[in-house]
This record gives structure tokens, sequence and C-alpha cells, in this order.
């Protein structure tokens, strides 16, 4: 059987899995994904109405395998396994194996799955995105479907936002899946190729969105190159081992925050850097670029544009260039090449920043993910900017890594047999999602009633009296015996946050991309009482903070935002940190007139108007004010969705030129 391609055959989606990795043989292997990811064959229950018989006969059926001894369970196990992984698919089959994973989950953690959560993991099985508010469980919800597709002998994988999620949802849910004899694995950034081999044979596999790209990526280049060696094989009659796969194709995936990973993320394809020297800018070019920028003056020679992140060269700037470039040799004679490595080191050097688009770490600069505030050190910024960027920062990268590949996430998911997904605050974006990926949102009611309550934003007039305001309501919220989470967007705003609450003697904790190698412990101990942790969005989404019984019966965790995100949706991802699972607990907004986002998105009319308010109402709140924060950020939001779109139609054209040209990536 020859191993193909995804992108060379898109057609037979499945042709990454290699033969070795799989009990089945081919056309079995196919016939059951074929039948599993047929939409017709689970139905689908789009209300929790209609879905009450099913629950009565999962509860019926679980009353009948909590009977059985251990011996007998397995065999219903067993059978349940053949019987989903062969010829005809019953309702029955998914009902027992419901039943049985609410049983499993009841005896390995403790926990019982609520009746929403059973309806959420049947929209995710007929291929769904669902909706659950934030610490409703989403993360145990994705094992109903992770388990009976693996049952049913398909390869999962459960893709999620990042590395400490990875680890973390997979330790815990270890148990249960090996209540089933299925086995497990995950797949970090550091890991080498052996070990992801193994990770993803694994009949489940936690990894994040960008290492599976990169991972697929790797595999396309890697079989690419083996394709073309074929006819130098054939010539010398040499015996090669035909190269294998990691992944065992692109089946059924659950992506977990997947407005983070779908749409947030979406808005730059994935580079896939490689050892080769002749396509990217040299360190010398680099630097050449940035001197002569340096020597340029903005309105004269050059304009920035901010909001875009674009420098563009004026007449009489291209002309200095020119003459300026005149004794240089190669590329530099070429007026396109000039222009682009002029404005792309204009780009670093002034619509860059450290610590807050970038930090420099370990002799490298690392992309900040402004939705999650990681640092993602396998992004890099194409068309020479990176380059510059690390020339920028003194950082001796030499000049080994260059660009080979690349793939965009609208792409990359597109190719999925099926693509289900989850998060807290995806109903916005449900058109999108719908249009670009393909599933629908299905909103699923909490099992307990919210009692988060939101305190009305405030804007402060400077960021000085915001910090001396917040110090204030920390000290209040502390002599009650609650725990506070500040959430800002930047490094820069959370250094300046800890610096200022260490100044006046607040005892706190900093989590930020700087600061991340004590991840679990600062989550860990974030719901404790009085305690007070400042940190970037590395703590909002997908993190669980449990708060000790006594925060809980002083009114929970309260969450402060700093500072505003790029889309409601990330503010409200931070404020879902606070009272989860019907526990209380409060957020609030509390941002500056100095926030960059306010100052460069509202026009300056806007923004004298919002001055006069937040100073008349001294620091406060008003329905107007909160009405002009928002207009700042639905200008963003309007801005990074034609960028998205911008993307898709980018990689569309080069796959129809590559298309023409014969080429498969
Ligand atoms: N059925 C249940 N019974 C009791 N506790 C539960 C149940 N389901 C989940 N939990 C607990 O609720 C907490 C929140 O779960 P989880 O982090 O999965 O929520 P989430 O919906 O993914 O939140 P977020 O949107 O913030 O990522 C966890 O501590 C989890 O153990």
């Amino acid at each position: 059987m020859s191993q193909t391609l995804a992108v060379a055959r898109p057609g037979l989606r499945l042709g990454l899995r290699p033969e070795s990795t799989a009990s089945l043989s081919q056309s079995e292997f196919d016939a059951v994904i074929a039948r599993w990811l047929n939409h017709r064959v689970v139905p689908e229950l789009r209300s929790l109405r209609k879905f009450r018989k099913r629950l009565q006969a999962i509860d019926e059926a679980e009353r009948q395998v909590g009977g059985l001894d251990l011996v007998a369970r397995n065999c219903v196990v067993i059978s349940l396994r053949e019987s989903l992984a062969g010829k005809r698919l019953e309702t029955s089959d998914l009902v027992q194996a419901f039943a049985l994973i609410r049983l499993a989950m009841e005896q390995s953690l403790g926990l019982r799955l609520h009746d929403e959560q059973l309806y959420a993991g049947w929209c995710l099985l007929t291929g769904n995105c669902i909706e659950m508010q934030t610490g409703e469980g989403k993360t145990v919800t994705a094992v109903l479907p992770a388990i009976v597709m693996a049952l049913a002998g398909v390869p999962v994988h459960v893709i999620t936002a990042n590395e400490y999620l990875v680890q973390r949802d997979c330790r815990e849910l270890n148990a249960v899946y090996q209540w089933f004899g299925l086995r497990s694995g995950i797949v970090l950034a550091e890991q080498d190729e052996s070990e992801r081999r193994s990770a993803y044979a694994c009949d489940i596999v936690y990894c994040t969105h960008q290492q599976v790209v990169f991972d697929y990526l790797r595999d396309s280049r890697a079989m690419e190159k083996h394709r073309r060696g074929i006819t130098e094989k054939i010539r010398n009659l040499l015996d090669v081992e035909p190269y294998t796969p990691l992944l065992r194709g692109l089946c059924f995936a659950i992506v977990d925050e997947i407005d983070s990973v779908l749409i947030d993320d979406a808005r730059t394809p994935l580079i896939l850097a490689e050892i080769s020297s002749s396509e990217d800018l040299s360190m010398a070019d680099a630097a050449i670029a940035l001197a002569m920028a340096r020597g340029l003056e903005e309105g004269l020679h050059y304009t920035l544009r901010h909001e875009l992140r674009q420098a563009h060269l004026s007449k009489t700037g291209l002309q200095v260039i020119r003459e300026r470039t005149q004794q240089l040799s190669g590329t530099w004679q070429f007026e396109r090449y000039r222009h682009e490595r002029i404005s792309q080191a204009l780009t670093a050097l002034y619509l860059y920043r450290p610590d807050v688009d970038y930090l420099v770490q370990g002799g490298r600069v690392e992309l900040i993910d402004q939705s999650t505030g990681r640092p993602t050190p396998q992004r890099r910024l194409q068309h020479g900017l990176h380059r510059i960027l690390e020339v920028k920062e003194r950082c001796n990268v030499g000049d080994e890594s260059n660009p080979v590949s690349s793939l965009s996430f609208q792409r990359f998911f597109t190719r999925y047999h099926r693509l289900c997904g989850m998060s807290g605050t995806v109903w916005e974006a449900r058109q999108e999602l719908h249009r670009v990926y393909g599933p629908r949102v299905v909103s699923v009611p909490t099992a307990q009633k919210s009692l988060r309550k939101i305190i009305p934003t405030r804007v402060a007039v400077s960021r000085k009296t915001q910090l001396e305001l917040v110090a204030r309501q920390i000290e209040q919220l502390r002599s009650a015996g609650r725990s506070v989470l500040i959430g800002t967007r930047t490094v820069q705003l959370s250094d300046q946050t800890s610096q200022y609450l260490s100044h006046i003697g607040i005892e706190h904790t900093v989590l930020n991309a700087r600061q991340d190698t004590e991840e679990a412990s600062v989550i860990s101990q974030a719901g404790r009482k009085a305690q007070v942790t400042v940190a970037t969005n590395m703590a909002g989404r997908g993190t669980d903070i449990k708060p000790d019984p006594e925060v809980i019966e002083a009114g929970g965790l309260h969450v402060i935002n700093l500072e505003m995100n790029d889309s409601r949706r990330i503010d409200r991802q931070l404020h879902g940190r606070s009272a989860r699972q019907g526990d209380p607990g409060s957020c609030q907004d509390f941002l500056s007139l100095d926030d960059e986002l306010i100052v460069k998105e509202l026009n300056p009319l806007l923004y004298s108007l919002l001055s006069i308010l937040v100073k008349a109402s001294g620091s406060g709140s008003s329905l107007l004010i909160t009405a002009l924060i928002r207009s700042a950020q639905s200008k963003v939001e309007r801005r990074h969705h034609e960028q998205r779109l911008a993307v898709s139609k980018g990689q569309t054209r080069l796959q129809r030129a590559l298309a023409i040209g014969g080429g498969s990536e």
C-alpha cells in the first residue's frame, strides 16, 4: 500500500496513515472512518430537550453496567469495541459507550458527568462546535467523543491552545482512557522525532495546533523529498526504506478553545523553518537595512501605519535610499528588494516592541501570542522581518534558519475528516467558524446557574491612578479573605504592576511569558486566601483556578482586567476564571485612558470625549464610557477578521499556483 499525502490527493485525506501503526487494513480502516465520519451515522440532536430520551437510555445502561464485576465489565468494553469498529453502527452502542464513560469517570476521577456534558459530548461526536460557559467542564466533556472514536479505531487528536493545557489535560484524564484500555500521548515542542512518533501512535493524542501543523508540514516535506528521490532510486536500483509519517492521518480532531485556535491564531500562517541559505535575509543584509532605516526621518522619508503594522517609504525616502545604496552590490541594486528590506527594518524598529510583541530569550526573538500571552518560539515573521528583529536585538543566531513551507490554519483544519470543538466564548465567532471550517455552533446550557458578578467597567485617568485605585481594591478584597487575579495583555504592564505592588508592600506572584516555569504552581496557589496573582493572558483561557473553601465562603475569586484585549472574547475568558462550577466570584475591567488600544483605535475626537467623561466621573464608569471603549475594540476585531480573510485568500492563491505548477504544498 503506498503512502499518500493529503495535499497531493485531496480526495484521500487519510493518506498519511502508515500501515505499520494500525491493526486494520487500509480498506477496513477507511470503511470505519467513512462510516464514522458520515454525518448521517450519529443522529444530530441539536437541543437538550430532544436529547432527554437518550439521557434516560444512558441512565438505564449505566445502571446495568454499574452492577457488573470487573471481569464482566471488561467483557462489555471488549464487545463494545468490536461493535463500534464493526460493520453496523447502532445508536444503542453509543448509548452504552456514554454510560460506560460516565461510570469510568466516576470510578477513576470521582466526578459524575452532568446531563449537559453528555449532551455536549453527543454534539461533538456529530461534528459540531459547542459553546459551554467557562468553568462548566469542557475538558472532561471531550473525553466522550474521544473515547467513542478511539474505540472505533479512529485516531483522535485533542488539540488545545497551549502546552500547559496539553500536559494537564492528558495527565488528568489518563486514568479514564486506561479504564478502557486506550493509550493517550502528548506532543510537545521539546520532543524529538521518536517521542513524537510514539505519541502519534497512541489512540488519543493531546497536542497544540502549532505542533500538529508543524508535524504535518514536516511529514509533507519528508514525503515530498522521498517522492522526488524515487527516480534516482529506481535508476540506481537502491532499496531505500520509505518514509513513515509521524501522523496517522487527519481523521478526527476535537479542538479545545476553538475560537483561540481557529480564529485568533489564524491571522498568520505557520512557517516551517529549515536549514538552507538562499531565500531569507542574511544577517549582514539585515544589519545594513537597519542602519539605513535608522538614518531616515518619519514624515519626510516614511510614514508608519500602526494599525496595519506597516511602514511606507515616501518618494523622498526611496530617492535617499537609492543614493545611499549605490555602493552596495547584489540585490541591493534592485529597487523592489531595497524597498522591502528598508520597510521591514522600519517596521522592526518602530512597530514591534520588546516585552509587548516579542521577548528576547536565550539569544532568540520569540513572538508573544497576543491572545494567550505565551511565547511562540516556532513562529517566525515572514519576508526577513524576523531576521531584522534578531539583528535589532543583537541576537547572534547565524544565517541557518529559513522558512521552507507554510500552511494556514484555515487550510490545515479543513483537511480533517471530522472537526469539532469547544469554547466558552465562540458564539460571536460562530458564523466565521461555520463558513471557514464547517462546524456549527451549539449552545449548551449551564449545569448550575452562574453566580459570576460582573462589575461595570471603570476607566482611570492615567496608568498611575489606575494602579493606585486597583491596589486599594486589592487591599479590601484581601482583608475580606478573597483571592485576586490581576490580568494584563502585555508582559510590560504585568511587570509594571508587579513593581508597583512590591513598592507598596502587597505580596503577590507573577505569571508571564518571561516567568513561566512555575506556571502550574502559580495557578495551584492562585485560589488561596488573600492570594494576589498578576498574570498576562497565560492565566486566562483554559486555566482552572480552584478557590479554597474559605475563599468561596468569602465570595470567591475576583478578577481585575487592567488592559483591553484585541477581542471581547479574550476579556471574557479572563473573567471566566472566576465563579466556576456554580461557585461565587466576580470580575471587572479596570482600564486606563493610557491604554494603548484605546489611544490608537479611537479617533481623536472620540478620545477627547472619552477623556472628558472619564475625568468628569473621577475615574469611574458610565454606559457611554463603556460604549466608547467597546467601539475601539470592535475596530480591532473587524481588522483582524479582514486579516484572516487575507490569509485564507493568500493560501488559496498559493495553492492554485502550486497546483498549476504541479507542486503539493
Ligand atoms: N461533572 C462535574 N462535576 C464536578 N466537577 C466538574 C465536573 N465537570 C468538570 N468539573 C470540574 O470543573 C472545573 C472546570 O473544568 P474545566 O477546566 O474543564 O472547565 P472549562 O469549561 O474547560 O473551562 P474554560 O472554558 O475556562 O477552559 C474542573 O476543576 C473540573 O474538574
